[in-house]
């Protein structure tokens, strides 16, 4: 297991770097989950591509600390990036991590080469379905809203096939840090990147689950429509968190898109 202390903040990471012409990428989590969900891309895509996963605050091994905004989780992947040296990096971020990958691009556009938004948008949710839920977590705990929340990270035929692994994820997302959890959805909440998206210069690839329930495909054409050039794709028989449930047709789509950047930001991981 390996950690860093970055701006008094400890973060759980792996790191997997790639010998030769490879490029860096970095994987940002979902709310409620922690770096396993990207084992099985990690573990395709290892050795074509520096890799680096990390738990962000509030979830997995890294500390908690104070999540007021978007910004905290910026801050960490920000002192990721310096600590590992990386000049250029390419971001994939899932949902919230979606979000904190456009917001380091809105502090950082000079350090980030291309950006892979998956199950993400400029805006994700209402005030009011945030509240309601903040408040359900406080007063009754995770639990009480996780198997709701699981029919939207998973497709109806996940949850009959593959009744193990949902049990799984049941207790990843149960099991993170209550002040983790409520504090990153009062950064979701708060947070609105539509005017950020609308000046974003790298190449982008939005991407969702047919079956999102959380951030339908709508939505993410949407985010895809405010990226000036962005490509927009939909994977088939996924719900929300694709990596877990549809990990070969998410890695081709990285594959695909990292082939199509321009050669010359390689060498950084
Ligand atoms: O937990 C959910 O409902 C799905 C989700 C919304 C933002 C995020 O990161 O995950």
């Amino acid at each position: 297991m390996s950690f860093v202390t970055i701006g008094g903040i400890t973060l759980h990471h792996r790191h997997l770097k790639a010998t030769g012409n490879a490029r860096a990428i970095i994987f940002i989590n979902s709310l409620g989950t922690d770096f396993r969900i990207w084992d099985d891309i990690v573990s395709a895509l290892d050795g074509e591509m520096s890799l680096l996963v990390y738990d962000k605050r509030g979830h997995g091994l890294s500390d908690i600390g104070e999540i007021k905004s978007i910004d905290d989780h910026v801050d960490d992947l920000s002192g990721l990036v310096d600590h590992f040296g990386l000049k250029k990096v390419v971001l994939c971020g899932l949902s919230v991590g979606g979000m904190i990958a456009q917001g380091l691009y809105a502090r950082r556009p000079g350090i980030v080469e291309a950006m892979i938004l998956c199950d993400t948008a400029h805006k994700i949710g209402t005030n009011e379905s945030w509240n309601t839920r903040i408040a359900v977590v406080e007063r009754k705990g995770i639990q009480a809203i996780a198997d709701g929340v699981l029919k939207v990270w998973f497709t109806p035929a996940f949850h009959t096939s593959r009744v193990a692994e949902l049990d799984g994820y049941w207790n990843m997302m149960t099991r993170q840090a209550l002040a983790g959890y409520v504090g990153t959805c009062v950064a979701i909440r708060n947070a609105d990147f539509t005017d950020a998206a609308r000046r974003i210069e790298v190449p982008t690839l939005c991407v969702v689950g047919d079956q999102d329930g959380s951030t339908p495909p709508a939505l993410v054409r949407s985010l895809a429509a405010l990226i000036p050039g962005s490509r927009f794709e939909i994977i088939r028989d996924a719900g929300h968190i694709p990596c877990v449930e549809q990990p070969e047709a998410l890695t081709a789509l990285i594959r695909d898109f990292v082939a199509s950047l321009a050669p010359g930001a390689e060498n950084h991981g």
